[in-house]
């Protein structure tokens, strides 16, 4: 398998997903569908004057941006392809010679991302399957907080253990908060059971100690006093005023610096980069700017994985996984970098937010980003390919977009080198351990690369590391490294990589959204758009898939427009689609039947529900009415000057009642913010049209009414049935997840004046 005539053995291979005929005989068929919708909304425009002229040419031009939107989708579903890699075969060949890898993980709040979660996903780094000596893991700490930088020296302490436990027993995942929560107790191995309680028992009492401190938003003198590192607090004043703090807590040189079984430790780093509130940080991207500078006066690791503080590595290996793109000795040398997906623990049976299907984040639409394949060749021995279609698709065009983590870079790439045929890496001969000075002089010139002044006058931030001025830095990044000549890939592998958490509440995933779509849609009308931007840089599908996300926000109209004026018009009597009973009325049903039967069909063999489906149908609705309605008016204030866009924090933890209506799929409200007025709004403007709608026809039985009408009353009715949720937290909760009491009357209040508006 894969072998090539020169004998060479590559170390990963690509195919094709098989059995896409059937997918685009399909596409051409809705096509065919879309294109005879819009003939029938020329053919019947209402002549000027009449009654409904303009609704019917506003419903037009949503239906004519659905369309155009659902061609720019079938770019990221076309030719999605996969990949698979020889793990086995890197070992044999460069045994001695792996380069060294720096793992960075970004975390900005203590209180939002909960210090324990933190330290699980550094140590399950630390533990990762590959030589310590060659391993460096660097915490960026936005938050600025002593509370973290404790936690860190616990974790390194704690590693001491953990990481020989891990690599004696093969433990898996390699996040000890959920390996002890998972895995059941070793009986039968005596070793193994003595170790497994004794790392949990110093676990728990870490945790313990953590929760503590956590708890009482202090460190105690007695521990300040274990580490001088935290003398540099009596220094800072704030989170967003204080100097550099970096500390080297554990230094991989240094030959004392072994777990309890005398092997050596990575190298473990704590950095908060200096802030002042005169100069501007740009967020996530600031952080992994100035860690990539301190890092490379450190360890200079030629691979660099970024993470979330939220994403704990699932798998040992994956760092392996990586290498054998990077490594390939073919094709590895024009890889900039390696996603992985974005997968969650969080998620309820019923996935009431939707939010797996943003694993697609930079390319995912609606509901149809995940697939599962049945591959019936025999000689294959993966018989189920259960893969991502979306970034799947990109990879074949040149490779998915950066998704901010879970992703090994190439240190070269992501510092703004452009993709040279010539240069080729000697991984073997990269300096690393070649820095001499002592860990204090270390630190002490490593802080001027985190300072706010260091890149005055630099390419930082616009040619050089992760660019600046997008809420989805990662995004505009990935770009401008394609657009340098380099490849990227996607690697979903079968056991998951990395696993974070999704948002539990309806708030934070709308306002999560919001930021997607408001970075997106900057992207799209700055110069990087990758119509310009990437012209002739990249190939045309891959600047149009790219377009497939950085065109969130504008759906918002197009749908607003959809969810209220068919409704608004039932009132009048204005009838938008065709009739019941005519000829016509088919290519509307064929669409819709043929989108939304695909759909389903591909979101129950993703092992999903129809409850999930329904779920995330209204998520889809919800979304577009709120989240992208906000990321686009802003987006346009900002063009005129009028706004800046920022970077709100996800929470990544949900105070207990709040979790257990998460457990129990009950929609979070509970909080007076305007997305939920403007949901609210619609969902009752709808709600008085059915009711008005319904009472029409009863009333007019005789005439054609009903004839006429059917096909608004029936969409009216979905979106009616959609909103069920919306109105039992307006009017029949009693927790305090429901519809605050002001939301209730302003909503009211607003959809009874549109009403009276239509009727006038
Ligand atoms: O000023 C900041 C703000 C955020 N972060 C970190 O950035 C990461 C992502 O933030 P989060 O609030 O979890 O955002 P998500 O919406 O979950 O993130 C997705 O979208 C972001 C871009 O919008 C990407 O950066 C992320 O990798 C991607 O997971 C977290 O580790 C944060 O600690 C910082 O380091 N500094
Ligand atoms: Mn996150």
């Amino acid at each position: 398998m894969g072998k090539e005539e020169n004998g060479y053995l590559p170390l990963f291979e690509t195919k094709a997903v098989k059995g896409r005929v059937l997918y685009k005989l399909y596409a051409v068929s809705v096509f065919v569908g879309i294109c005879l919708i819009c003939v029938y909304r020329v053919k019947h425009l209402p002549a000027p004057g009449e009654l409904g002229r303009w609704a019917w040419i506003g419903l037009f031009m949503a239906e004519l941006w659905f369309s155009f939107y659902w061609i720019v989708t079938q770019f990221v579903r076309w030719n999605p392809i996969y990949r698979n890699t020889f793990k086995d075969r890197l070992s044999q060949r460069y045994k001695e010679v792996l380069p060294a890898v720096d793992v960075f993980v970004c975390t900005a709040d203590p209180v939002i991302e909960p210090p324990i979660m933190v330290i699980n996903t550094v140590l399950s780094v630390m533990a990762y399957d590959y030589p310590p000596e060659k391993l460096s893991v660097y915490l960026s700490d936005d938050g600025g907080s002593e509370l973290t930088f404790y936690v860190l020296l616990e974790a390194s302490q704690f590693s001491k253990y953990w990481l020989p436990f891990c690599k004696k027993f093969k433990v898996e995942p390699r996040s000890p908060e959920v390996y002890f929560s998972k895995a059941a107790e070793p009986v039968h191995d005596d070793i193994m059971s003595n170790e497994w309680s004794s790392v949990k028992k110093l676990y728990e009492n870490m945790k313990k100690r953590i929760n503590n401190a956590t708890k009482q938003g202090r460190i105690s003198d007695e521990l300040r006093q274990d580490h001088n590192g935290f003398c540099e607090w009596d220094l800072a004043s704030t989170k967003n005023d204080h100097q550099t703090i970096l500390q080297i807590l554990i230094d991989g040189r240094d030959l004392k610096a072994v777990d309890f079984e005398g092997q050596p430790l990575p190298t473990l780093v704590y950095l908060a980069r200096e802030k002042r509130p005169q100069y501007h940080h740009n967020f996530k991207a600031g952080a992994l700017n100035a860690l990539i500078r301190v890092s490379s006066r450190i360890s200079n690791a030629p691979i660099i994985l970024t993470v979330d503080c939220d994403m704990y590595s699932n798998n040992s290996e994956s760092m392996r996984d990586a290498l054998c793109f990077f490594m390939d000795e073919e094709k590895g040398n024009e890889i900039a970098y390696v996603q992985f997906p974005q997968t969650f623990s969080n998620i309820t049976k019923n996935d009431i937010y939707s939010s797996s299907q943003r694993v697609f984040y930079g390319v995912s639409i609606n509901n149809n980003s995940t697939c599962m394949i049945f591959n019936h060749s025999v000689l294959e021995s993966e018989e189920l390919v259960v893969m991502k279609v979306e970034l799947a698709a990109l990879d074949a065009y040149g490779g998915p977009c950066y998704v901010g983590t879970g992703c090994f870079h190439r240190r070269q790439s992501l510092c703004g080198n452009k993709y040279d045929k010539e240069c080729k890496v000697e991984w073997e001969t990269q300096n690393y351990g070649k820095v001499k000075e002592s860990v204090h002089v270390l630190e002490q010139t490593c802080r001027v690369l985190a300072s706010c002044t260091y890149e005055g006058n630099t390419k930082w931030g616009k040619e050089m590391g992760v660019l600046y001025g997008y809420p989805v830095e990662d995004v505009i990044t990935g770009l401008s490294i394609q657009c340098r000549g380099w490849k990227s890939i996607y690697f979903r592998p079968e056991k998951k990589g990395f696993i974070g958490v999704a948002p539990s509440t309806l708030l934070q995933s709308l306002v999560q959204h919001k930021r997607w779509s408001e970075g997106d849609f900057q992207i799209f009308l700055s110069k990087y758009c990758p119509l310009v931007y990437g012209h002739k840089k990249i190939p045309l599908q891959l600047q149009i898939s790219y377009c497939c996300s950085l065109l969130w926000a504008p759906n918002c109209l197009a749908t607003l427009y959809y969810v209220v004026f068919p409704s608004l018009s039932i009132i009048r009597g204005i009838s938008l689609f065709p009739k019941l009973m005519s000829l016509s009325v088919l290519p509307f049903a064929y669409v819709i039947i043929a989108k939304y039967g695909y759909s389903l069909v591909e979101f129950l063999w993703c092992g999903g529900t129809i409850q999930g489906w329904w779920n995330d149908q209204r998520m889809w609705v919800f979304q577009r009415s709120t989240s992208y309605l906000f990321g686009f008016s802003e987006t346009i204030l900002k063009l005129l000057g009028f706004a800046n866009s920022g970077f709100v924090v996800t929470a990544k933890l949900a105070d207990e009642t709040v979790s257990l209506r998460h457990q129990q799929e009950v929609i979070e409200f509970g909080a007076p913010s305007p997305m939920f007025k403007i949901l609210a709004t619609l969902a009752l403007i709808n709600l008085f049209s059915f009711v008005g709608g319904i009472n029409r026809v009863i009333i007019d039985s005789k005439t054609e009414v009903l004839d006429q009408l059917a096909l608004q009353i029936l969409l009216c009715g979905l979106i009616v049935i959609i909103n069920l949720p919306v109105y039992q937290g307006l009017f029949f909760r009693k927790d305090k997840g429901r519809m605050p009491t002001s939301v209730t009357y302003q909503s009211v209040i607003l959809a009874i004046f549109a009403h009276l508006v239509a009727l006038y």
